[in-house]
């Protein structure tokens, strides 16, 4: 039995990030004897630049093809005139493979606790994940337009789509610690009355699960007052975009958290939440570990390879308590020595 893997590097950091990334992976995967097959595709800029198309036809047909699919990050400075932007091909890629669901797990790993911006007290223990709505909302709404007197975009939302994205989170919390919190702005959005409706809804199917509702602003304040309250944060697309990126914070960086992009069948989309970092792009700086923390993900969630995935983390969580931190986390070390001294540890 051997997976095969859809590699996409992508722009900036993400060819460093991709590389460092399948160096461990190979490492650990030689120990356990995890077999394994890997194509690498155009994707985003570079794709743009190879082809003229950020998401190439035949990119589509190799991921969707694949058992999962890897992709570090993509856009940058280069491509923010063109005609076609590196964004576009990601947007398109989620919704040409259904990816609805987006995973984005918030954890404070207790080697890093002093790494937070937030005292240590409040930070540790932090353990959450947002479930962040993928493919509809404001992102893919329908009218927008742009003229030069005014800029139009659309919040839309089907029942159909609500109640897959709260099913999958809902289904998440019963594997935890069975508490849900869905994030909206019911105070002024329709959507967001209908999302609550169809959450209350839905929670008399779900009696073992505690649910409770939060206007975005409030949570975005909680999330770094009270971090350990939440377990499963459910909320639309855009509010999800947000509050991941600061919820990542709390952890002690962006630059340490991976996301997995699923839907009903098919593979899986694991990637970094960062972007493509062109401010510390070709330095050799950029922090490799949310993009091993997606090979993990991937190696869990998609194929059940917690050995190979278990090997990585303690070998990670080594290297972190042995004070080799990457400049994002306040250290000195390089990509390549952090990879290395996370070989080592394999
Ligand atoms: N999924 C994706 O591919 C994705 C996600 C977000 C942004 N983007 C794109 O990336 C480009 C840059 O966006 P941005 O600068 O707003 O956000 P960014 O996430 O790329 O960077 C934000 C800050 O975090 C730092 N950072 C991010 N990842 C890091 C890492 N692994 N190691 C060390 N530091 C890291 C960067 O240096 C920067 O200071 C834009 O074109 C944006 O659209 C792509
Ligand atoms: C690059 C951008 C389109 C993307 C998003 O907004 O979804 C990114 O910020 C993310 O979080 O994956
Ligand atoms: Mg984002």
């Amino acid at each position: 039995m051997s997976y095969e893997i859809a590699i996409l590097p992508g722009d900036y950091i993400g060819p460093e990030i991709m590389a460092a990334g399948l160096k461990v992976f190979a490492a650990a995967a030689k120990v356990t004897n995890f077999n394994y097959h890997t194509t690498t595709y155009p994707f985003g800029g570079a794709a743009i630049d190879q082809v003229g198309e950020p998401l190439p036809a035949a990119t589509i047909s190799g991921t969707k093809a694949a058992d999962a699919i890897l992709l570090a990050a993509i856009g940058g400075p280069k491509w923010d005139q063109a005609p076609k932007r590196p964004e576009q091909g990601l947007l398109a890629i989620r919704k040409a493979l259904n990816l609805f669901a987006n995973i984005r797990p918030t954890h404070v790993n207790p080697a890093l606790v002093q790494r937070s911006p937030l005292k240590a007290e409040i930070a540790q223990g932090t353990d959450f994940v947002i479930v962040r709505e993928l493919t509809s909302g404001i992102y893919f709404g329908e009218p927008r337009y742009q003229h030069a007197a005014e800029a139009l975009d659309t919040m839309y939302y089907s029942r159909k789509e609500i109640q897959r994205i709260l099913k999958a989170g809902f289904e998440l919390a019963k594997q935890r610690r069975q508490h849900v919190t869905v994030v909206d702005k019911a105070n002024v959005l329709a959507t967001s009355k209908l999302w609550r409706a169809i959450a209350n809804e839905m929670a008399t199917d779900y009696p073992e699960i505690r649910l409770d509702f939060e206007y975005v602003d409030a949570a975005a304040m909680k999330i770094v007052q009270q971090p350990t309250n939440f377990d499963v944060i459910i909320t639309e697309n855009l509010f999800g975009d947000i509050l991941s990126d600061e919820a990542a914070t709390v952890t002690g960086s962006l630059g340490t958290i991976p996301s997995e992009s699923r839907g009903d069948s098919g593979p899986s989309l694991y990637e970094p939440i960062h972007g493509s970092a062109p401010d510390i792009a070709g330095k050799g700086i950029a922090d490799p570990l949310s993009m091993i923390n997606s090979i993990t993900m991937m190696l869990r969630n998609s194929f059940q390879e917690t050995q190979t995935a278990d090997l990585i983390d303690a070998a990670v969580t080594a290297t972190l308590q042995e004070g080799i931190l990457p400049p994002d986390l306040g250290g000195k070390a390089t990509t390549q020595v952090m990879t290395k001294a996370i070989i080592q540890h394999i």
